[in-house]
């Protein structure tokens, strides 16, 4: 298994960040990096960390200390912001707006949004544009969301467990999506309990567990000697706390 050797280029650097909530560390020296044009996953188990990272990231949540690098900026900074998505869990603040509205006013916060009617086919929300978000399903829910982190075209785009719930036609429309994104250029980072999915779509893992990264490596290289990739990320974590 390699250790990751950090680019200086890479569009996330994420140093010995440390993240507590009260007296709680819940990140405790989580180091990790995204490389340019690839999909990073983020595997651990619940409560690892996983979603403080990416609040983190996207300048959500402040850190204690450690560092976070952007495409060379900030967490929150203008330059940061205007080129990084966000697909959060769930997003119960947009409950009365409509798809079709949501997007276009996330749109007009972009320099040089996607076009919203073709984002909107690709990702089949079309027929449901004008339905209230609080009234859409899960998975249609998950569709808006991830519409909401690409449509301001960005370089790097974190997705927080983007196909949870999803029935297995969409989930894989959704992987197909992500690859053609990597193709495009886009660095990915995503979360995901599903280890197929991790084994379909990742270039690098990382798995984390108690805040810290145990172990990264390719799935050829974190799978090299036989195990499975849950032996690997059952040998490398704990299980939750009160599971
Ligand atoms: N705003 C907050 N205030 C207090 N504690 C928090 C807050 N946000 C998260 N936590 C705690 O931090 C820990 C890590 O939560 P986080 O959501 O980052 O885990 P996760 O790895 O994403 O888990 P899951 O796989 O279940 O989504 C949990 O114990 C959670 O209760």
């Amino acid at each position: 298994m390699s250790s990751s050797v950090p680019e200086i280029h890479d569009p996330l650097t994420v140093r010995d960040l440390v993240v507590r909530f009260g007296s709680t560390p819940v990140l405790n020296g989580l180091s990790l990096n995204a490389a340019a044009n690839r999909i990073t996953a983020v595997l651990g188990p619940n409560g690892a960390g996983k979603t403080t990272l990416i609040r983190s990231c996207t300048g959500l949540v402040s850190p204690a200390s450690g560092s976070i690098s952007l495409l060379g900026s900030a967490p929150g900074s203008p330059h940061a912001t205007a080129r990084v998505g966000m697909m959060p869990q769930s997003t119960g603040a947009w409950s009365g707006i409509r798809p079709g509205e949501l997007l276009v006013y996330l749109a007009s916060l972009y320099a040089h949004p996607q076009p919203v009617p073709a984002l909107m086919s690709r990702l089949g929300i079309t027929s449901y544009r004008d339905t209230p978000y609080r009234r859409l399903s899960g998975g249609q829910q998950q569709a808006v969301n991830l519409a909401g982190a690409l449509v301001g075209r960005p370089e790097l785009v974190f997705l927080d467990e983007p196909t949870a719930g999803l029935d297995p036609h969409a989930r894989r429309s959704t992987w197909e999506l992500l690859g053609e994104l990597r193709d495009a250029g886009v660095t990915v980072v995503l979360t995901t309990h599903a280890m197929d999915e991790a084994e379909a779509l990742a270039d690098r893992i990382f798995i984390v567990d108690r805040g810290r990264v145990t172990v990264t490596g390719t799935v050829a290289e974190l799978t090299g000697h036989g195990q499975s990739l849950e032996d690997v990320f059952l040998a490398n974590t704990h299980a939750a706390v009160g599971s």
